[in-house]
């Protein structure tokens, strides 16, 4: 018996990677499918192997998390690329992958792409920005093609951990990928070819080696509809609003109409963004009006 992660799922293959970084073709042993449970990409799990080829998984440990596009496990941080321009920098989209990374209990960290587009009298608004997102807690870190910069600070955003690269097609994600790691072959493309591929798609994903750590191969959080997401748990996942509403009047406030309403009133203050407390209020409706599904 031996420990490993699994790297890749292909045709009823797991591709699981000892601590060597030995990798052992292997099938999933019957009894998963009989109770349902599907080896994920990202699952540590223990496995029984003769040779390289004919291994067999044996059982899956325990998920910190699973995400279902792309299917992949133990994730431990979404990086979320936003362009300064091209496609211009925008809060709100930045605040929707926020909520919806927030929600899968995974770590966000962000990045600022194609910083040599900005304008002379643009960077100190966009470094205003990076202030507000740091002052809630988020690593926010920037990125050009067109700038040297010391890469080791870019390098420690993802060593030693699985990392899934979520943003708008275009906004640099490859090239990002790229620049760390020339021999990388990611499919960040997958989402916006024009083959007719739908986003809807299940693709396979696989976990390629950066260092130390893994990235999947194919962007997560491609849709960002809250389609997942309830009314009660929207607040929690601006994290700014936190250390404000355990003090609102009423248990469960939402913000909104409420009284003595401590989130509004750091809002009034200029404590919390205004900007954040907007985005707040339109995901609050655009998930009220939501048709209820059956
Ligand atoms: N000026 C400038 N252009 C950039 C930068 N990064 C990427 N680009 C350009 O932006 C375009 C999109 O870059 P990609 O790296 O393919 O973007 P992506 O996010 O991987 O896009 P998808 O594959 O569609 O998801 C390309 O034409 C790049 O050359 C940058 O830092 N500065
Ligand atoms: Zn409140």
């Amino acid at each position: 018996m031996a420990n490993g992660k699994i790297m890749k799922a292909l045709s009823g293959f797991y591709y699981v990677e000892d601590e060597t970084g030995e990798v052992f073709q292997c099938r999933a042993r019957g009894v998963f499918r009989k109770n349902k449970e599907t080896p994920l990409v990202g699952d540590d799990v223990e496995f029984e192997s003769a040779n390289k080829t004919d291994g067999t998984v044996t059982k899956l440990l325990p998920r910190k998390n699973a995400l279902v596009r792309p299917p992949v496990s133990n994730v431990d941080q979404a990086l979320i690329a936003v362009s300064v321009k091209e496609p211009d920098f925008s809060t709100v989209l930045l605040d929707r992958f926020l909520v919806l990374v927030e929600k899968h209990n995974i770590t966000p960290v962000i990045l600022l792409t194609k910083m040599d587009l900005l304008k002379e009298n643009e960077y100190e608004m966009v470094a205003n920005y990076q202030k507000i997102y740091e002052a809630m807690g988020y690593v926010v870190k920037s990125f050009s093609t067109e700038i040297d910069q010391e890469s080791h600070q870019l390098e420690e955003l993802l060593a030693g951990k699985t990392t899934v690269i979520a943003g708008q097609s275009g906004v640099g994600k490859s090239s990002f990928l790229n620049r760390l790691n020339p021999h990388l072959n990611i499919k960040t493309a997958a989402i916006s070819d024009s083959l007719g591929r739908g986003k809807h798609t299940t693709r396979h994903v696989e976990l390629v080696p950066i260092l130390g750590g893994h990235v999947a191969d194919t962007p997560g959080f491609s849709s960002l509809d809250f389609a997942e997401i309830n009314l009660e748990e929207l607040p929690k996942l601006f994290v700014d609003f936190e250390q404000y509403s355990e003090a609102c009047k009423f248990r469960g406030c939402m913000h909104m109409n409420e009284p003595k309403c401590r989130v509004k009133e750091a809002v009034a203050r200029g404590e919390i963004a205004s900007f954040r407390y907007d985005h707040y209020q339109q995901f609050y409706e655009e998930i009220k009006q939501r048709k209820p599904r059956y």
